[in-house]
């Protein structure tokens, strides 16, 4: 209702044109519903008497009325176009706005495909009902009582005998509605579902292409579109049957008209030219009559439109600005959480009771598991999402409290999904551009080590980003992300997983960036690879939601906690500077459950076995199902693993990361995989074949069967 109401103020905004377009529809109406009326002072007064001075006063009046009818019109069309325009234009950037504000929990309720017909398609149909329907509803019931006055006053009995048939006129309508609601409805959830699917088809193209899902999303597809035809051709019957049914009424009614009418000039209670002015009169009521009523599906289906966008604007944001907030100045003394507690959703908490002190100028890194809550508490603090219990706060001030916009000057969030425009680069580097120049731009992107890869470009700075930044590899799309993070000159720089698309060579120009600026400028940073932050002043360990450890590198080596697990997982490894050729020292094989208890000397042959193997995000490593023979262990990278639900889509059920393994059990035997293992961004990977594997273990076989009984017990 409000939003009608909106509406409604906007329409009404100018006073004066609203009055014309008032003033020019009232005349119009009384101009159509006047015409029919001088056929029974035509017929009566002058052309049955033969008064030629009668017939002459009729049809200066006539004329005159029909010339001030056509500029009235004129007057009117002009202040409905203009005020029409100017709701819906004004309405287009309401949403727009109300869209902007909303924060991400709203993004994740309303899928692309659903936002954009909002936008599109039922943007469009509520400009048509404001410009076209509403103003014809109104011009067509003013003349339909109008006109009904005008035929009581010529004739009352035969009024009343064609009101009572007319009642039939709305009857059949009225019992279709309810059922042209709900196919109308029934058809635009399909038109959203196959929007949704062409999305997902667009996007995940190349991820359908690698799991080979063509003909299952075909098959969706096939569903989906006969679904569109079955309630397309619902719809369109229960439509025709309404636009039908009047007109059929109609013509009942004219026999109705005729017979009465034509009994009472036969027993002269009525003229000749009273009926011909009731029966020319009558047509038109009739005809506007039945235009209302075929404006009801139209607006039916206008009605569903209204609500799906009043649905978008009754959405509140989830983290709102505060009615008075405060300005933050550009710089702080800390930044903390004090007893948080965050679940996305009801059921489950992601984050548990942590508290934590971050000191301006100090370089702070979230470690831990997969899933452990890191990029949760970092959403946090850059005020994604406000807390279930507990505050976060800078300087004291509850960002609940803060201006947004002040927020975003003072910190910057970079995360691993970047973002890019479909503009230039320079575009997407200066966005509004406020404040930034050519210069400032140049010194960002050589921090970001990007400088020299965009200047290769024939454009440059120009060069034109397409499909988001797909164009681009991840590592160049993440360097621009922190080349337009870098420009902006945070004081809080918030990173997540900023540097695991990238090569090591990058990764170490970025860690190296981050040392010059960390005593200037805040830096929170998300890795899974603890390598990249055992300089960090402080380090905190998530699990499960809670922070387990806190301390510098050294610090928590000395603990032997979970900081200690992760750190010896990861350890081990060497990987050459253009991330092309890994290797694997022994002591770390020696720790791998299944080699536990073989000599080093027999697994430096082992080790030698290994070789690197590089993939691209969304590369499929595992297919499951097929069967395989190769044992891998994650060098970098991250990888996710998923699994075919039977009746369901395919669902991830866990992430592997660096120093992870998996596949051993095809060092064995011969087996299909259990799930599907795909890179989730660039990763390198050690691999060993299993007829390799063998040949080695021929020579060795006590290693065999350590393997073999250890996977045994496992398995
Ligand atoms: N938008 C969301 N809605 C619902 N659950 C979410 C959402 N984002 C994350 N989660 C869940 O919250 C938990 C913590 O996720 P989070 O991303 O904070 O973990 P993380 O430690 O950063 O892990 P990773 O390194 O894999 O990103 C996970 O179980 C994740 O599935």
């Amino acid at each position: 209702m409000n939003f009608i109401r909106a509406m409604l103020r906007h329409f009404i905004h100018n006073k004066l044109l609203f009055g014309v377009f008032l003033f020019s529809i009232l005349f119009e109406v009384a101009y159509a519903v006047a015409s029919p009326l001088s056929l029974k002072y035509l017929v009566d007064e002058a052309f049955t008497p033969k008064d030629y001075h009668a017939f002459l006063l009729i049809l200066g009046v006539l004329f005159s009325a029909g010339f001030f009818n056509i500029i009235a019109n004129m007057a009117g069309d002009y202040s409905l176009g203009k005020l029409s325009g100017e709701a819906v234009r004004k309405l287009r950037l309401e949403l727009f706005v109300h869209l902007q504000k909303q924060s991400l929990p709203f993004y994740q309720r309303f899928k692309v495909g659903d936002l954009v017909t909002r936008f599109a398609s039922d943007m469009t149909t509520l400009e048509r009902v404001v410009r076209i329907s509403s103003p014809f509803f109104l011009r067509e019931t003013l003349s339909v009582l109008l006109g009904l006055v005008m035929l009581f006053a010529i004739e009352w009995k035969l009024t009343l005998a064609v009101l009572a048939g007319s009642a039939l006129m709305y009857v059949g309508p009225r019992l279709l509605q309810a059922r042209a609601e709900a196919d109308n409805e029934s058809y635009k959830q399909a038109q959203e579902r196959f929007s949704n699917t062409i999305d997902e088809m667009i996007k995940g193209h190349k991820t359908i292409k690698g799991l080979h899902q063509q003909s299952s999303f075909r098959e969706r597809a096939r569903k989906q579109i006969q679904e569109l035809y079955s309630f397309g051709l619902k719809m369109h019957v229960t439509n025709s049957l309404m636009e039908r049914l009047p007109l059929t009424v109609l013509l009942v009614l004219n026999g109705i008209m005729i017979g009465f009418g034509g009994y009472l000039i036969f027993h002269d209670q009525m003229t000749i030219g009273g009926f011909m002015a009731f029966l020319t009169l009558f047509m038109s009521v009739g005809q506007s009559g039945s235009n209302l009523s075929f404006l009801i599906p139209n607006l039916i289906d206008s009605s569903i439109s209204f609500r799906r966008i009043s649905e978008v604007f009754a959405q509140k944001p989830s983290v709102p600005e505060a009615d008075d907030p405060k300005e933050l100045p550009s710089s702080f003394a800390a930044i903390g959480m004090d007893r948080v507690t965050f679940g996305y959703t009801e059921q489950a908490d992601q984050l548990k009771d942590v508290s934590l002190r971050i000191p301006a100028g100090s370089y702070v890194a979230f470690v831990g598991p997969s899933g452990s809550g890191k990029s949760t508490a970092l959403q946090l603090l850059s005020r994604f999402y406000d807390p279930k219990q507990g505050t976060v706060a800078i300087d004291g001030h509850d960002l609940r409290n803060v201006s947004e916009s002040s927020l975003r000057k003072l910190a910057v969030l970079v995360t691993q999904d970047t973002f890019l425009f479909n503009s230039t680069v320079r575009d997407n580097l200066l966005l509004d551009g406020k404040g930034f120049t050519d210069a400032d731009m140049i010194v960002a992107a050589k921090q970001a080590n990007i400088h020299n890869v965009i200047e290769s470009w024939p454009d440059g700075y120009d060069t034109q980003i397409h499909h988001e930044g797909g164009s681009l590899s991840g590592g160049e799309r993440q360097r621009i992300a922190i080349a337009r993070a870098l420009l902006r000159k945070p004081s809080l720089l918030l990173l997540d997983e900023v540097t695991s698309a990238l090569d090591p060579a990058t990764e170490a120009d970025i860690n190296a960036l981050l040392q010059q600026l960390r005593r200037h400028t805040t830096i929170i940073s998300v890795t899974h690879r603890l390598a990249s932050v055992i300089h960090a002043d402080r380090i905190h360990v998530f699990k499960e939601g809670s922070i387990v450890e806190s301390g510098t590198h050294e610090e928590l080596l000395g603990q032997n906690g979970l900081y200690g697990t992760l750190w010896e997982k990861q350890h081990g490894f060497h990987l050459s500077h253009d991330g092309l050729h890994a290797t694997v020292d022994v002591e770390r094989l020696a720790k791998l459950p299944f080699f536990e208890g073989i000599e080093l000397p027999l697994l430096d042959g082992v080790a030698a076995l290994f070789s690197t193997e590089t993939c691209k995000e969304g590369e499929t490593v595992v297919r499951e199902g097929e069967e395989g023979n190769k044992f891998y262990i994650i060098v970098r990278g991250r990888f996710e693993i998923i699994k075919h639900i039977p009746d369901e889509r395919e669902k991830r059920v866990a992430v592997l990361q660096d120093g992870d393994h998996f596949g051993e059990i095809a060092l064995l035997m011969n087996i299909p995989r259990t799930a599907t293992v795909k890179a989730m961004g660039p990763s390198v990977l050690l691999s060993v074949r299993r007829e390799a594997f063998h040949q080695m273990t021929a020579a060795h076989p006590q290693i065999l069967q350590t393997l073999e009984n250890t996977l045994k017990k496992r398995m």
